[in-house]
């Protein structure tokens, strides 16, 4: 590693002792932004990645509830507001008993780049708790919501800081959550997105995440020569990410093997269609049931207890479930399977080592901030609607999300193609991301 890049990371790392997955992030963003400061002079001694690692503003609170047997349960909450230089603070909150400081860091920074990759104006930001929603009735969880947006709203606003779901957070608690916000601010504003139909939500918003990976996976694959028809898919996840990343990739013509959750993975030799995607999506969504449930409903199928996906056969493979899922050995399995390109839905699904093997093996490779965009640029598409006081259609939607995913694999390709040709999705996509952000930082003084 070069000098610099070790003497940087040594000071962030001491400022911030045991945050291994926020180090995670720095760490693969200085590695290639170092470099690109070092040969562009208005970027330099400006202090500009030191400043960009520090969070603008953190918030932690208590989170106190009622559960069903009328016990007072306890947890944490918070916000990270990561950097505002070019729009109010965007990004998820995740409910995971496994959330914390770390995680939402790491988060909170990786959305930085890929608000700015968007080309809407959108700071970055995360939030969350450690609350499981796992196994909790309906009413606990909106107890649960009702008074983390309680905190919350003190903190956020359409112009300030407009969170979304993320793990563990989808229609349901954007629902209550929002209805908490207006009843505390006396206000209908678009203070979320991710919000339902009836009540200033965006169509498409909830595909978004998961088509906007197959987009971005096809213009990958286009640049080879190559089309996602016929290919066969392997996706880990079953939840929001996954599903739409199933259903675009079904509707293309390729054939999806696997969907798998914490407690294992299916594997459907014959293919995952749209039925029975209908019945995981409503397995998931509705009943709230796991993924081993698969096999009972289409017994030729397998059920793998405690495993991950990876070293299932095939041709592209789309990580959709959390971070560090996919780790150095599973990308030597599919390198050896011959997959060619994966495109990575969830945030930072696959290990650095991981990564490393992909680009040493030259196949396709997208970094989520690139790939899993299409989110939080619907997000954007529904806060400029809210603005705007008007609803655009499906295709309208469905087309601007195209072109923003086109356009970001457009702009991985200029600052990411390698002497050989090769293009480094990861170091196009932290350049594009860093100028814009940079540059704003730049013409807003030392702020
Ligand atoms: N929802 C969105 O619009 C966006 C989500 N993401 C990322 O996509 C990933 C998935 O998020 P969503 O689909 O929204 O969440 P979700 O809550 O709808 O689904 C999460 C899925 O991951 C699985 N999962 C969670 N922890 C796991 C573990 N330790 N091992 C195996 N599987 C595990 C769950 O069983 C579930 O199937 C996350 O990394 C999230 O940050 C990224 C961009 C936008
Ligand atoms: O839609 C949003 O604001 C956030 C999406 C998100 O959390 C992400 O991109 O990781």
């Amino acid at each position: 590693m070069e000098q610099n890049v070790k003497e940087f990371l040594d000071k962030v790392s001491k400022r911030n002792q045991n945050e291994p997955e926020f180090m995670q992030a720095v760490h693969e963003v200085a590695e290639t932004i170092i470099p690109f400061i070092e040969e562009n002079k208005k970027y330099q001694n400006m202090m500009l990645l030191e400043r960009m690692v520090e969070p603008e503003r953190m918030i932690m609170f208590r989170v106190p509830w009622l559960d069903d047997e009328g016990n007072i349960q306890v947890n944490r909450g918070f916000r990270i507001q990561m950097n505002s230089a070019i729009g109010p603070y965007k990004g998820g909150l995740r409910f995971h008993p496994t959330v914390n400081l770390s995680i939402l860091k790491f988060l909170a920074f990786e959305q930085v780049f890929k608000n700015s990759l968007t080309t809407l104006p959108m700071g970055g930001g995360k939030g969350g708790s450690d609350f499981d929603p796992k196994g909790k009735s309906d009413n606990e969880v909106m107890r649960f919501c009702q008074s983390f947006m309680t905190e919350l709203a003190k903190h956020i606003g359409a112009d300030t800081d407009v969170p979304a779901g993320d793990i563990g957070v989808g229609g349901r608690e954007i629902g209550y959550l929002f209805g908490q916000y207006k009843r505390l601010q006396n206000e209908f504003t678009g203070i979320l997105t991710g919000k339902g139909i009836s009540y200033g939500g965006s169509l498409i918003r909830p595909e978004a995440t998961g088509y906007g990976n197959v987009y971005f996976a096809q213009n990958m694959l286009s640049r080879k020569g190559e089309k996602i028809e016929d290919k066969t898919i392997v996706i880990s996840g079953a939840g929001n990410v996954a599903q739409f990343a199933a259903e675009k990739a079904i509707q293309l013509g390729a054939k999806v093997l696997t969907m798998s959750d914490s407690g294992g993975y299916i594997y459907d030799e014959e293919g995952i269609n749209q039925e029975k995607l209908n019945f995981i999506m409503n397995l998931k969504n509705e009943k709230r049931g796991r993924i081993s449930e698969y096999v009972e409903e289409y017994p030729n199928a397998r059920y793998h207890e405690g495993e991950t996906p990876w070293s299932v056969k095939c041709n592209i493979a789309l990580p959709c479930a959390t971070q560090n899922e996919l780790l150095e050995d599973d990308a030597r399995k599919l390198v050896e399977n011959g997959c060619m390109c994966v495109g990575e839905g969830a945030n930072m699904p696959c290990t650095p080592e991981a990564v490393e093997v992909f680009h040493s093996a030259k196949i396709l490779f997208s970094p989520g901030k690139a790939s899993n965009a299409g989110g939080v640029a619907t997000s954007g598409l529904e806060m400029s609607q809210n603005s705007l006081r008007y609803a655009w259609t499906s295709e309208e939607v469905d087309k601007k999300l195209h072109e923003i995913m086109n356009n970001i694999h457009a702009k991985c390709v200029e600052y990411g193609t390698d002497k050989d040709g090769y293009v480094d999705y990861v170091k196009g996509a932290n350049i594009a991301g860093f100028v814009k952000v940079a540059d704003a930082m730049l013409a807003q003084g030392v702020v």
